[in-house]
């Protein structure tokens, strides 16, 4: 047994030469006596006091105690992670003399029922699958699919096929091609602050996301909450790169790669923990005009621009699109009906685009979209950006909603368009068209 600072809560980690963890019944060791920076084994006897003492009370109280089991992970900086299972009856308390001849105290406990499913015995890392260098990447088909022009290099893998074949079929950009017949509107004038902004009370960038920054400044900036439209500082604006109102714009800063899997083609995931907001990737193609891509139905790779169609797809965002302040700009009214409609702009990454062309679809993703403005303000020509929306261990596939209608594609030949969704979510749809 560790030494545990509340009577009421005890950590297991397999210190204790004495302890039997049977997962839901545990032989749980006192505490005291115990060579914590030697061998780790029993030097004296244990007293009857302090955890000790606490642990009989909750025997002769009936008091429960909450278990929190330590598992060895050798990428974790203190060599262990800890989960928390739950509570245990404190049955039974007796002293004997331990393995190494010294009074020990014993505590017999039991998981109460009614409680979710122990899982403590599936608990696994994936830090140690996270190649460290390109010789240890299994599979590699390709060592950077953006040929240099990201600055992290994104690998391909592929496990899957044989012979394992590489992405192909397009271009890699890291930046939009506008399509001859879209003229991008006239930069707008942004914000007079120098540097990088601080008081949204003043910077005029901020104003229009209701005087507040959307983002913190941690870990090269972080979203704090997805909006109808987020208002960055362009380049009108007076302040440097290094302004956090610039966080989309920085390009691809996590080691992401992309992997080939069994059933929905090429995937993404990234080798780094991405926090809950962190921005991933822009999605980035070709922006033309929807009514040029009558090819739609034979191209997987077209992102429609609606900001409000990304804020409803998404699982419980349309129900705060009530409380997000937008401004009055053009071509934003938040009207239901518009947005019903064809968006008038799409992103075709089909033979040109970025890594969100590989991006698939959850009905439970771990991304979002948010659309962002910053050199204009026409909310139809929006930046796309892809955001982590939960805190994404490395090596899970990073997925958003694409927010397709069902039934809303047909083919050449007037039929509807129906495709399968493998996302493997508990509450897929089953459809992804
Ligand atoms: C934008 S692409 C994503 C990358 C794609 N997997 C590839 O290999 O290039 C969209 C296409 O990926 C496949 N896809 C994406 N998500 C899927 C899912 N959840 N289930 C089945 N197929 C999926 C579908 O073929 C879809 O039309």
């Amino acid at each position: 047994m560790e030494d545990s600072s509340s009577p009421h809560a005890i950590v297991i980690s397999g210190m204790y030469e004495d302890d039997l963890d049977n997962a839901e019944d545990v032989i749980y060791t006192g505490q005291g006596g115990h060579d914590l920076t030697g061998n780790k084994r029993q030097i004296r006897d244990q007293k009857l006091e302090r955890g000790n003492l606490a642990l009989k009370n909750c025997v002769e109280q009936c008091v429960p105690v909450r278990v929190v089991r330590g598992h060895e992970c050798a990428s974790s900086y203190c060599g262990k992670v800890y989960t928390y299972d739950g509570l245990y009856k404190v049955v039974q308390y007796w002293a004997e003399k331990g393995l190494s001849g010294f009074t020990v105290f014993k505590y017999r406990l039991r998981r109460l029922e009614g409680q979710p499913l122990l899982t403590t015995n599936q608990v696994q890392f994936s830090y140690g699958r996270v190649p460290q260098s390109v010789a240890e990447i299994r599979g590699l088909v390709c060592e950077d699919i953006s040929g240099g022009q990201e600055d992290v290099p994104i690998p391909a893998t592929n496990l899957v096929d044989d012979p394992p074949v590489a992405p192909s079929g397009y271009t890699y950009r890291k930046s939009l091609q506008i399509a001859k017949n879209v003229k991008l509107p006239t930069n707008v004038s942004g914000c007079n602050c120098k540097g990088t902004c601080v008081d949204p009370r003043t910077c005029a960038c901020a104003k229009l996301n209701g005087s507040y920054f959307p983002y913190v400044n941690c870990h090269g900036g972080r979203l704090i909450e997805a909006r109808a439209v987020v208002f960055e500082c362009g380049p009108g604006c007076g302040c440097g790169p290094g302004c956090v109102n610039r966080t989309s714009q920085r390009g691809i800063k996590h080691r992401l790669e992309v992997f080939r899997t069994p059933k929905k083609g090429w995937a993404v995931r990234s080798w780094d923990f991405l926090p809950a907001g962190a921005p991933v990737c822009e999605y980035i193609g070709v922006l033309m005009r929807t009514e040029d891509t009558d090819h739609v139905c034979e191209n997987n790779y077209i992102f429609d621009i609606d900001c409000l169609q990304t804020m409803r797809g998404l699982d419980g965002r349309e129900r705060r699109l009530g409380d997000v302040s937008v401004p009055a700009i053009n071509n934003f009214d938040g009207d239901d009906q518009k947005s019903e409609s064809v968006p008038e702009f799409c992103i075709d990454a089909g033979s040109t685009g970025n890594i969100a062309r590989f991006i698939n679809h959850s009905c439970e993703p771990n991304l979002f979209v948010q659309c962002v403005l910053s050199s204009h303000h026409d909310v139809k020509l929006a930046r796309v950006m892809l955001f982590a929306a939960d805190n994404i261990p490395p090596m899970q596939e990073l997925t958003y909603d694409y927010g397709y209608a069902l039934d809303s594609v047909s083919g050449p030949d007037g039929k509807i368009i129906q495709m399968p969704c493998y996302c493997g979510a508990a509450d897929c749809r089953k459809r992804l068209l």
